[in-house]
C-alpha cells in the first residue's frame, strides 16, 4: 500500500490516495498504520476519496480508529498533497468532509504549497450542538466538576467537539493529567478534545492539546480555532490571533457570524510502501 507521512506542525498524518483502491477495515488500518512502534507512526490517516458534492473527499481515523468529523491540520495537509502530486493543480477547491464542505486556499510558490488558508466555517456554541448535556445556551466560562474538582470550561463545536480551559502558565502544564478525564466526562456524549491555553496578549495565545482518540498531540488545527473563538468570547483577545504551539504558530482570524479562517504551513515527510499482511 502507497503512503506518504505528513505533518502539520508535529501533528503527523499517513496520506492514503483511495481515488481507486478502496481498503474495507479503516478501523484496523488506522491502528495498524499509526502505530509508533510496529507501525509507520502517526496521529490519524487521511483518506483521499471521490466526492460526488465537491472536488474531492477527505476521511479522518484517529490512531485509536475512531473516526472525526475534521481536522484542522490534517486538511491542510491533504490540501498541499493533492496538488504537489498533481491529484487536484487548483489553487482553491472544495473538500467534503463528515463536518460539511470546507475550503482551503493554497498560496504557492515555486510550483510549492507554501502556505495554506482553510475556511473552518462557524463554530457552534450552542451546547446541545456541541453536544454537551446540561441546561440551553452556550457554554462559557462555565464550571465543570471533574473528578471532585471544579473547573472553568468554555465549549464549541469547530468541526469536532473542543473544550477550552485557561492557565495561567503553559509550561506548567501536562495535558495527559486532566486531558483524559475531560475527553470522556460524562456530559459529553460524544467525549470532547482538550485544549490548554494561555493568554499571552490581545493578539497572542499560547495552546497545548489533548485530543479525543488521539491523546496528547504536538498540535490540533480545529482546537487552536476553538482556542480563539473561547478566548475571543471570554473578552481576552481580539478577533485576529496568533496562536503559538510547541512546534510553530498558526495565524487564525474569528469573523464572528461567518466563518474562522486558518493559515499556517503542512511538510511532507516521506513516502513509502507498506506491506499489508
Ligand atoms: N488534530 C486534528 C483533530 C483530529 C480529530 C480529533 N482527534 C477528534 O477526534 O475530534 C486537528 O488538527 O484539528
Amino acid at each position: 500500500m502507497n503512503f506518504t507521512k505528513m505533518h502539520g506542525l508535529g501533528n503527523d498524518f499517513i496520506i492514503l490516495n483511495q481515488l481507486a483502491d478502496t481498503q474495507q477495515d479503516y478501523v484496523k488500518l488506522a491502528q495498524i498504520l499509526c502505530d509508533r512502534n510496529t507501525g509507520i507512526g502517526g496521529d490519524g490517516i487521511l483518506l483521499i476519496l471521490p466526492s460526488t458534492i465537491a472536488d474531492i473527499k477527505m476521511r479522518i481515523l484517529n490512531i485509536d480508529g475512531s473516526e472525526a468529523e475534521m481536522c484542522g491540520n490534517g486538511i491542510r495537509c491533504f490540501a498541499k498533497y493533492l496538488y504537489e502530486h498533481d491529484i487536484l493543480k487548483k489553487t482553491t477547491f472544495s473538500v467534503e468532509t463528515k463536518a460539511g464542505i470546507i475550503k482551503p486556499s493554497l498560496q504557492i510558490a515555486d510550483q510549492r504549497v507554501k502556505q495554506i488558508t482553510i475556511d473552518m466555517g462557524q463554530p457552534i456554541l450552542e451546547r446541545d450542538q456541541i453536544p454537551m448535556i446540561g441546561p440551553k445556551g452556550q457554554v462559557i466560562d462555565e464550571i465543570l466538576d471533574v473528578a471532585g474538582q471544579e473547573y472553568k470550561i468554555t465549549s464549541v463545536l469547530m468541526g469536532v467537539p473542543h473544550t477550552m480551559l485557561f492557565v495561567e502558565d503553559i509550561t506548567a502544564i501536562d495535558p495527559s493529567v486532566l486531558g483524559p478525564k475531560l475527553e470522556k466526562h460524562h456530559k459529553f456524549p460524544q467525549n470532547t478534545n482538550v485544549n490548554f491555553v494561555q493568554v499571552i496578549d490581545k493578539h497572542t495565545i499560547k495552546v497545548k492539546t489533548w485530543e479525543r482518540g488521539a491523546g496528547a498531540t504536538l498540535a490540533c488545527g480545529t482546537g487552536c480555532c476553538a482556542s480563539v473563538v473561547a478566548s475571543y468570547l471570554n473578552d481576552f483577545t481580539e478577533d485576529t490571533v496568533d496562536v503559538q504551539v510547541k512546534l510553530g504558530t498558526l495565524h487564525i482570524e474569528y469573523r464572528p457570524n461567518e466563518s474562522v479562517m486558518m493559515t499556517g504551513s503542512a511538510i511532507e515527510v516521506f513516502s513509502g510502501i507498506y506491506d499489508i499482511k
